[in-house]
């Protein structure tokens, strides 16, 4: 979360106040390709065009708030993904970035697999068509009913993240029947450079079991003992929106000397492990996120090099990245509201969203980029904070930002990099309808995930 301590170049009227904020772009106009969609960019007219579709038509087609989703950029990704990690290894995509029908068939047409982590997204994917076998279940506490689901669905593995667990899912497979594949999740002790709400490999969390104090060992003695499962793997997820490789090396470090314990004590060499997803993305120009080549060159380098040291053969590696994937192929389009200067501090801009369409600025302290796009202009920056239409003073979309001084009511603007962990985690607060997915490709758009109405909302009211 670098910042500037104060912007360079010219400035809207009076009105900066000291504070932390990256310095305005030399021109307003340009879209940093780092944080907008691939096909992203801005035409003759100066208007902002997806997919070859003007944001202006957009709008009017589909209305605002909506989130566009690049769809060529999305199978681009998951391409350069599978193509990074070849065939001795396995892609799953975390379905908790974002998941919908259209997303799953994408997925299975790629060639990745699929994380999920509740019934619903376990439904979601059935639905769609994605072959369970390649599907990875998990979640710190799945109930019986979404474990008996799994299981009978013939999920491809499930990640048991506690002892009770183990024995839940060992019996429910053996009852019906079934010897279910499992790894275990371990908490390999790495504090990830991240918000702490999303940091997930210390000891002080609610996921997965410690190697610390022998723990994991003790899980994989009794998984082993258990008829019901078949344990095929270790795995470890340090957290999300993680930019140090380092973090990652010391997690597959830890992961490759456990199985080299589990060998000496029990004589078994498990043949998978999974290193989780949390790969970081570019929220803004100042992040510098490693391209998933880089991340199979120093997974797979880590992971052999380990393995031969230890004499063990080397596993199949598994990885699990969700908001790299998704998180850069969308952007959220909002119109403006109302535009109100705060003397001495800065420009409030309000738009049609808010907190409802993206949490993770109020959540995590998040940082987006934004960007006028239904129109170029040559005013002189102002410092922004965009903010929602909700009874909430967090309720901050982009807390700091530049936009042109001449931005008024009526004017598109758009959030990108909001792929990831916004529709997925959207709400209905003050009863706002959560907005549609709209997916671009090729000069063409449709709707895969439907704008709520008011009447989806007095469905579930049944008073
Ligand atoms: C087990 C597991 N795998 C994968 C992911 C996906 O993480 P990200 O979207 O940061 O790649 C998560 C979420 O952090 C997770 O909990
Ligand atoms: N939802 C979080 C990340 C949690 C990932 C799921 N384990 C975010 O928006 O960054």
């Amino acid at each position: 979360m670098s910042r500037s301590a104060h912007p360079a170049g010219p400035r809207h009227a009076d009105v900066v106040p000291e504070g932390h904020y990256t310095a305005p772009a030399a021109d307003l106009n340009s879209l940093d390709p780092k944080v907008w969609a691939q096909t992203v960019t801005r035409n003759t007219d100066g208007v902002v065009t997806v997919g070859g579709i003007e944001v202006t038509r957009l709008a009017e087609e589909f209305g605002t708030p909506a989130y566009f989703l690049d769809e060529a950029d999305f199978r681009a990704r998951c391409h350069a993904w599978r193509g990074a990690f070849g065939s001795d290894a396995d892609v799953f995509y975390a379905g908790k970035a974002f998941l919908s029908r259209a997303v799953v068939r994408w997925l299975h047409e790629e060639g990745l697999n699929l994380d999920v982590c509740s019934g619903g997204e376990l439904a979601t994917a059935l639905a769609a068509g994605m072959p369970a076998d390649r599907i990875a279940f998990h979640g710190n506490n799945k109930t019986e009913e979404e474990i008996e689901r799994a299981i009978a669905a013939g999920v491809g593995r499930i990640v048991l993240d506690s002892f009770q667990e183990i024995v839940r899912v060992a019996h429910i497979a053996e009852r019906l029947g079934i010897r279910q594949r499992v790894q275990i999740r371990v908490t390999v002790g790495v504090e990830a450079h991240t918000h702490e709400f999303i940091a997930t490999a210390h000891e002080d969390q609610k996921f997965g079991i410690a190697l610390a104090g022998g723990q994991a060992a003790e899980a994989v003695r009794r998984a082993l003992r258990l008829d019901g499962l078949e344990l095929i793997g270790v795995h470890s997820h340090i957290g999300s929106q993680i930019f140090d490789m380092a973090g990652f090396e010391v997690s597959a470090r830890r992961v490759v000397q456990l199985l080299a314990e589990i060998r000496d004590e029990h004589g078994v060499e498990l043949p998978e492990i999974d290193l989780g997803g949390g790969l970081g993305i570019a929220y803004t120009s100042e992040d510098d996120p490693r391209e998933p080549h880089e991340i199979a060159k120093a997974l797979g380098e880590i992971v052999t090099r380990e393995c031969e040291a230890a004499n063990l053969r080397t596993p199949r590696i598994s990885v699990e990245p969700g908001r790299a994937i998704v998180g850069p192929t969308a952007f959220t389009l909002y119109e403006v509201g109302t535009v109100k200067p705060l003397e001495g501090l800065r420009t409030y801009v309000s738009v049609d969203g808010g907190m409802s369409d993206n949490i993770r600025t109020a959540l995590y302290d998040a940082e987006y980029s934004v960007a006028l796009v239904s129109r170029e202009s040559d005013a002189e920056p102002m410092l922004v904070r965009v903010v929602g239409k909700h009874c909430e003073s967090g309720d901050i979309v982009v807390k700091d930002a530049f936009l042109p001084a001449d931005l008024a009511p009526g004017d598109l603007i758009a959030v990108p990099a909001t792929g990831a962990y916004c529709r997925s985690m959207a709400s209905n607060y003050n009863h706002a309808l959560r907005p549609p997915v709209v997916a671009v490709r090729d000069g063409g758009a449709r709707v895969i995930v439907r704008r709520e109405t008011e009447e989806d909302l007095l469905r579930l009211d049944v008073g």
